[in-house]
């Protein structure tokens, strides 16, 4: 499976979103990764569907929408018509997850689920085959800048080896505290998409952070010669 980029644009200006979206994708980012915030579901508040449709209109990068709102069904169908291309959401925020996997996928989008760092991989008993991704919270959710916890490194090793057994095209996103410095563990763990928020807006040159991000995975999986 390719190894993909996707900045969060959590961490990115917000009064040149348009612009950051764009610079990110010229210097070599894959997705583009957007956080929804409630205040009350996590304690912050972010960005709804009028943002999404606007970035629509300057790019058609895959979107994907991760949702840190409670409830989530209501907001599902708001996100694929403004244009997402991947909707995720938390267990915890849905009364009826596999309902909700159902309605994203009657949108026409690709559905993801998301554990918090302390929610057990039983959760995705049932429902994995249905799943496009899984995505491991590598900080609690709700700000970006936090620092990766590094007690997921296994969560992410046992998830890869669930993948395998399904035998299905599922791909497995990491969030949270994603580095140049660690990406290369996070691959090796068994990660194939990393968001990256402040390691790469907070750069000052987001495609050499791209550049050297994909270095570090290539670098995870050279055999010493
Ligand atoms: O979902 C998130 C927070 O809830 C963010 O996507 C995540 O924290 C990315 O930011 P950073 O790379 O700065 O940790």
């Amino acid at each position: 499976m390719s190894m993909v980029i996707a900045p969060s644009i959590l961490s990115a200006d917000f009064a040149r979103l348009g612009e950051e979206v764009n610079t990110v994708l010229a210097g070599g980012a894959d997705w583009i990764h957007f956080d929804v915030m409630d205040g009350h579901y996590v304690p912050n508040l972010t960005i709804g569907p009028p943002v999404l449709a606007s970035l629509r209109k300057v790019t058609t990068a895959p979107i994907d929408v991760h949702l840190m709102v409670e409830p989530v069904d209501l907001l599902v169908e708001m996100f694929a018509n403004a244009g997402a291309n991947l909707i995720s959401f938390h267990p915890e925020a849905s009364r009826h997850v596999d309902r909700t996997v159902e309605l994203i996928r009657s949108k026409g989008c690709q559905a993801g689920l998301v554990l918090n760092p302390a929610t057990p991989l039983s959760v995705l008993d049932w429902v994995l085959p249905k799943l496009d991704l899984v995505l491991l919270m590598t900080v609690n959710p709700g700000f970006g800048g936090q620092a990766f916890i590094e007690g997921m490194l296994p969560k992410i090793a046992a998830t890869r080896r669930l993948i395998e057994e399904s035998g299905r095209d599922i791909r497995l996103q990491v969030d949270g505290g994603v580095t140049v410095k660690n990406i290369g563990r996070v691959a090796k763990a068994g990660a194939d998409t990393f968001v990256a928020g402040s390691a790469i807006f907070g750069s000052s040159d987001y495609a050499a952070t791209i550049k050297a991000m994909r270095a570090e995975i290539d670098a995870a999986f050279q055999v010493a010669a």
